[in-house]
């Protein structure tokens, strides 16, 4: 068994549990041929091997229903029926075959003497023959064919010639009301003989082939239902034959003291069953209720040959034969089907939820980012200078102050803070001669191009118009004035292109060293500087002297 298989068996053992205690199970026998055709189930009864199997067994003995039909319409759940069971099958009753009991039939026409030529005569005719069946059974069809009658007779015919008996067949033989009968072969030749009545017996053809008969069959619905019980039965049940096939005598006793069903059977008669019914199982050459489904496929042919199956019948063929593992793996699936489409459906829910979490997230993160967004542009706005993009006044005054308390916890080594205020000089003039939105570029061009020269934590903003602050981190007062000078040479020697004209701008500073005083005194001092050096002619740097 590969680990395949040992998955399935055991899902199958924790999916449906230990198998109940006693189970309940109806087994309908429906026979008045024969009782020791039942003897593998009444052993097993006896013995109380059922009980042992958990299975509450209830044993119905009812010869005037039908077998199929009760099954089907689950008012038993066991039962036993002959090639017939097949034909059923193939007319869509959902029968499943279990194990057949007897590979040959017991099945056979039966004559009083040189009947022979009557029982021909009789059926080209159109008298009626006396079966106690409402479908011909195949083996009865298989004699005639070999008795060549079945070649002048259909099967319509044969149809209209049944007429069910309202003596017992033996007893209308023997009373000359019918010539010919069918029986068992192990009933009504024995009631012959008690009469001294001499019988031909017509048997069916040997076949190389099991002509299955009394196979044990349940429905496809209960299969699927218990399919352990089934197994259980059926093993039970076979079990419970190899001890009746070695034991019939004690079985007879059995039948004889408590089967509530027994009708006129003596022990001789029984055993004379016994003896007619033993060979059938064909023990030796097959096992106890063995049943395959090529040969059913063969009986199946045999309907066909006869015409009274079409081709479209024979796909129900697939299913029709229990086979333990296949059935048992089916029963697995069965049973884990609703558990794996309860799955597949809680998997896709829950994917389905997962999307929705996925998307309702994904909503978020866009949301969040787009407040984010609109924060940082609102902040920027706040503060920084539309024109320019540097810090506004405002912001630059608080980043200033900031750093100043900084420099004042801890004063940075051999640096020095040095506040500078930028005057762009004869602005007016720029914008007088080119134009507002030039003057524009001018401030801008000034505004990055100090910006990209300054170094952190050094800082720079607009104050207004064309005025700029600085707040420097140098060594001394003279790198100060050095870096001032160079921003002024380079925006002389880069002036300012547009539209073919070259605009030069020059800017006047004042400045003053970063000691303890307060950021007013601060702005304060770098203005007056800045004042100087504009009275001084511009384009010039002012140190503020105090
Ligand atoms: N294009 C432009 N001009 C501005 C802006 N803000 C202020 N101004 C102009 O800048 C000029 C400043 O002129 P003033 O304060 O007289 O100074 P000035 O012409 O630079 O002369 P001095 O500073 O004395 O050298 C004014 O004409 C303002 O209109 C601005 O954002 N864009």
């Amino acid at each position: 068994m590969n680990f395949l298989r040992l998955g399935l068996w055991l899902s199958l053992l924790i999916l449906s549990g230990p198998i109940q205690a006693n189970q309940g199970i109806r087994v309908l026998l429906p026979s008045a041929e024969a009782h020791f055709r039942f003897a593998g189930v009444y052993a097993a009864y006896k013995l109380g091997w059922y009980q042992k199997a958990h299975l509450q067994v209830e044993l119905i003995h009812q010869a005037d229903v039908h077998p199929v039909q009760e099954v089907v319409a689950a008012r038993v759940d066991f039962s036993f029926m002959d090639t017939r069971l097949l034909w059923y099958r193939l007319h869509n009753k959902p029968v499943v075959a279990l194990a057949s009991i007897f590979q040959r039939s017991p099945y056979i026409l039966l004559g009083l003497q040189h009947a022979e030529k009557d029982l021909a005569l009789r059926l080209q005719q159109g008298h009626s023959l006396p079966l106690a069946t409402d479908l011909y059974p195949l083996e009865l069809a298989l004699i005639l064919r070999q008795a060549n009658l079945l070649q002048t007779l259909r099967l319509e015919k044969l149809q209209a010639t049944y007429q069910p008996l309202s003596t017992p067949g033996w007893q209308a033989l023997i009373s000359q009301q019918t010539q010919v009968i069918s029986a068992w072969i192990s009933d009504a030749p024995y009631r012959l003989l008690q009469h001294d009545a001499q019988a031909q017996i017509w048997q069916p053809p040997a076949l190389d082939t099991p002509l299955y008969a009394d196979t044990l069959f349940t429905s496809e619905r209960f299969l699927q239902r218990s399919p352990q019980a089934v197994q259980a039965f059926r093993e039970v049940t076979l079990q419970g034959w190899r001890y009746a096939v070695a034991n019939p005598e004690q079985v007879i006793d059995w039948l004889l003291q408590d089967a509530p069903f027994l009708v006129q059977r003596s022990r001789e008669h029984l055993r004379y069953e016994a003896q007619h019914l033993i060979p059938l199982m064909q023990l030796g050459w097959h096992e106890v209720g063995e049943t395959q489904a090529k040969y059913w496929a063969q009986i199946a042919r045999e309907y066909q040959s006869l015409g009274w199956i079409q081709d479209k019948n024979l796909q129900a063929l697939q299913g029709f034969v229990f086979s333990q593992q296949t059935d048992v793996e089916q029963q697995i699936w069965v049973r884990l089907r609703p558990w794996i489409f309860a799955s597949a459906l809680g998997g896709f829910l829950l994917l389905l939820l997962l999307l929705y979490v996925l998307q309702a997230n994904y909503r978020l993160r866009c949301e969040m980012r787009r407040r984010r967004d609109v924060e940082e542009a609102l902040r920027q706005q706040a503060q920084s200078d539309s024109l320019t993009g540097i810090y506004n006044r405002g912001f630059f005054l608080e980043r200033c102050r900031h750093q100043l308390q900084a420099w004042r916890e801890q004063a940075p080594k051999d640096r020095l803070g040095v506040l500078v205020m930028v005057d762009l000089d004869h602005f007016k003039a720029i914008n007088d001669q080119y134009g507002h939105p030039v003057g524009d570029e001018v401030i801008k061009k000034v505004a990055h191009q100090l910006q990209h020269a300054l170094q952190p934590p050094e800082l720079v903003g607009r104050l207004g118009g064309e005025e700029f602050g600085l707040l420097l981190s140098v060594k001394n007062l003279d790198e100060a004035v050095r870096w001032l000078h160079a921003q002024q040479y380079q925006l002389k020697t880069d002036p300012l292109q547009l539209e073919g004209q070259s605009i030069t701008i020059s800017f006047s500073a004042g400045m003053v060293a970063v000691q303890a005083q307060s950021l007013a005194n601060l702005l304060k001092s770098a203005d007056d500087a800045l004042y100087q050096a504009k009275r001084h002619g511009r384009d010039r740097v002012e140190i503020f002297s105090g």
